[in-house]
């Protein structure tokens, strides 16, 4: 018996999860059904993949999936995820941002907990989350400080339309730190780009805490992303250079397949 699974977010990212499906690489599953903003985006994906294009949320719960896999928004995460997991369907989260707000991620882990369902963080451009919360963990336990934080540089022309632009980023011929603050303050400014450091923080010291600094980087493609933890006695850096984001699409697909798997990594 297969494990049936949706997707909520029909763009670069859920087509990476849906193709993956189609190309056999999550062998244990069937997409029952796709759904997205624009029905354009939602049936696209479905003739390619032939599954369902659900009209909307609703429609594809009535599938009766065991996992949807968001790849949509942080206002989606918003609007769907208490529902979703009310209704006992657990969820695989690419929009991580959503959970900066303290009272909205103990909202989500309350229906979780009603539905009797999971919320599982994919890695997404990022990775680490086991050791990050390990060392997290041994602070907690030893009451040892923790630093925790994480480095990006990105090429200038992804802070294209956010607050930090000016239009000598195109043109520095030396990198130019655009952003410093903590993991909260980094989201409610790039609402669409730092998913990554809002895992990181939730994985150790917390969105409040977590130190966060950009970069931006003229001519450059893709981002890297270093995220250090730190504790007396026991340092790790997890640092991942990507040319694109695709590597967030196929975290999920990874994560499904080990959710899958009679062997787990974490
Ligand atoms: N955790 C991580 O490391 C990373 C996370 N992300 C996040 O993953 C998400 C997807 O990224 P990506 O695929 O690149 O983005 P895209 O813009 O390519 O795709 C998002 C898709 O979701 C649809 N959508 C948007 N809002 C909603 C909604 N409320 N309900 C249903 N569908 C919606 C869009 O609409 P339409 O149907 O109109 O096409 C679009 O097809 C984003 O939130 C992004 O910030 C991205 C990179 C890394
Ligand atoms: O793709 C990336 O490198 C990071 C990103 O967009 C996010 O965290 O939302």
């Amino acid at each position: 018996m297969k494990i049936r699974f949706g997707i909520v977010g029909c763009g670069f990212l859920g087509n990476i999860v849906a193709n993956a499906w189609k190309d056999g690489f999550l062998e244990d599953y069937e997409l029952v059904g796709v759904t997205s903003r624009s029905q354009e985006s939602r049936d696209k994906t479905a003739a390619e993949t032939g599954c369902r294009s659900c009209r909307d949320l609703a429609e594809l719960l009535s599938l009766e999936p065991e996992y949807i896999v968001e790849a949509a928004s942080v206002e989606a995460v918003r609007d769907m995820a208490c529902t979703v997991l009310e209704h006992g369907v657990s969820l695989v989260l690419l929009s991580i941002g959503a959970f900066a707000d303290a009272a909205f991620y103990g909202q989500v882990r309350d229906a979780a907990r009603r539905g009797c369902a999971k919320v599982h963080l994919a890695n997404g451009a990022i990775g680490g989350f086991d050791v990050l919360q390990t060392i997290t963990l041994m602070a907690q336990a030893g009451k040892l400080d923790e630093t925790a934080g994480i480095e990006t540089h990105t090429g200038a022309r992804g802070f294209r339309n956010t607050p930090v632009w000016a239009e000598h980023l195109l043109t520095d011929t030396e990198k130019t730190t655009v952003f410093t603050g903590s993991a909260k303050e980094a989201i409610a400014t790039f609402p669409r780009r730092v998913n990554v450091a809002v895992a990181t923080s939730l994985a150790t010291t917390g969105p409040d805490i977590t130190q966060v600094t950009m970069h931006s980087v003229p001519g450059w493609t893709g981002d890297d992303h270093c995220i250090t933890a730190e504790i007396d006695g026991v340092k790790a850096t997890v640092d991942i250079c990507s040319s694109t984001s695709a590597i967030a699409g196929w975290s999920a697909v990874a994560l499904l397949r080990n959710l899958a798997s009679p062997v787990c990594f974490y």
